[in-house]
């Protein structure tokens, strides 16, 4: 697989300024590789998790850590949570060191784990109530919590009844309140809409872009869904494999990417070379990446070089089994930092997993 330059569009150690909601400096982490697979000599190696990851969030900014599944995103919220303890590396929330103060950061941090925290059996209202006398407040209040965070979240209506027979998508705006009911400074949100239907998913984008309109609540969301990245994210941060691969606005990275995007799929593998070779031979195409039968060119204008790219696939004897242009997408600028599609990321993991 050839890859194309990386090109980050920050320092990823760059410190962060004054008001910052999260910064983590420099985390590695590694995990004891599973026991029972050899001991000794035959031990398999650690497995690393982040091998050196920074970035910082601006307080009342969505901070987007984006990644494929693997990629370390996890691991490093539960660091800045104090559920996990980095090697090395620094980390700030809401301006506290959480190595230093872990029970100071945790008043000052909601958390929403990947799986569910309410108790099914309990009404959403119960549930809020119990959250709320856990962080210390008073009955009247407590109640008086809940009330106004289910009407912020449209859950009034199901307030009383039991959690277990709600939505999806009611029970994950359930557990966003839950974690927001003594009022945090920061909200980490761990993958929020995975499992959602599309419909949920969208409703629970709605009540996450507005958290941060009203005050000063800092959220770092992970997520490996590109659409999501780009819809919430103040600030984007994409991880592969433990690194940083890139970070900055969505906006910035797809404007880091002038141009169009050309996509030209063959059939075998046996074509890539000759394709590659075609498309590198058009007037206009600069820089080719490869990934599996995939042939991914940039151009100033997918206009103007269409029909060469046509014409050299011709003159070579390969035939097309696609052809595409796009404008940058955070798909082209995964692909353009990672120099493999997030698609292809996403199956890689998948076959590690099954192996
Ligand atoms: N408790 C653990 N023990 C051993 N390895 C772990 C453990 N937790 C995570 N890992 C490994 O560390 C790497 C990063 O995992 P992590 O869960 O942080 O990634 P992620 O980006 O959050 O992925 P996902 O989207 O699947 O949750 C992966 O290779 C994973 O298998």
């Amino acid at each position: 697989m050839s890859v194309t330059t990386r090109n980050q569009t920050e320092p990823p150690g760059a410190r962060a300024e004054v008001g910052t909601g999260i910064e983590a400096v420099d985390l590695v982490k590694s995990y004891a590789p599973p026991a029972a697979r050899g001991r000794g000599r035959n031990a398999p190696p650690p497995v690393p998790a982040l091998r050196g990851v920074s970035f910082a969030a601006p307080q009342g900014t969505i901070l987007g850590l984006l990644g494929p599944n693997g990629a370390g995103k996890t691991t490093a919220v539960k660091i800045l949570t104090t559920l996990s303890t980095p090697d090395s590396g620094t980390a700030l929330v809401a301006g506290i060191d959480v190595a230093k103060n872990p029970t100071a950061v945790r008043r000052v941090i909601g958390y929403v784990p990947q799986k569910p925290s309410f108790d099914p059996n309990l009404t959403g209202r119960e549930n809020l109530i119990l959250q709320a006398r856990i962080y210390g407040a008073n009955r009247a209040d407590a109640g008086r919590d809940a009330d106004a965070i289910l009407a912020r979240f449209g859950l009034s209506e199901a307030a009383g009844r039991i959690t277990r027979k709600w939505s999806g998508g009611m029970q994950r705006k359930l557990d966003v309140a839950m974690a927001l009911i003594h009022s945090p400074k920061v909200l980490f949100l761990d993958e929020p809409t995975t499992g959602l239907d599309p419909e949920a998913r969208s409703e629970l984008w709605t009540a996450i872009a507005d958290l941060t309109r009203a005050g000063d609540l800092t959220v770092l969301l992970t997520t490996h869904y590109l659409e999501e990245a780009d819809r919430l994210a103040d600030h984007l941060v994409i991880v592969d494999r433990g690194t940083v691969v890139a970070s900055g606005s969505p906006e910035q990275l797809k404007d880091g990417l002038a141009g169009d995007t050309i996509h030209a799929g063959v059939a075998s593998p046996d074509l890539v070379e000759s394709a590659r070779a075609a498309l590198l031979g058009v007037d206009g195409i600069d820089e080719v990446t490869v990934d599996g039968t995939d042939l991914y060119a940039r151009a100033a204008s997918a206009s103007r070089v269409l029909a060469g790219v046509v014409a050299a696939f011709e003159a070579a004897g390969v035939p097309l089994a696609t052809v595409t242009a796009a404008r940058p997408s955070l798909e082209q600028v995964y692909l353009h930092h990672a120099g493999r599609s997030y698609r292809s990321a996403q199956e890689d993991r998948r076959e590690e997993e099954s192996a």
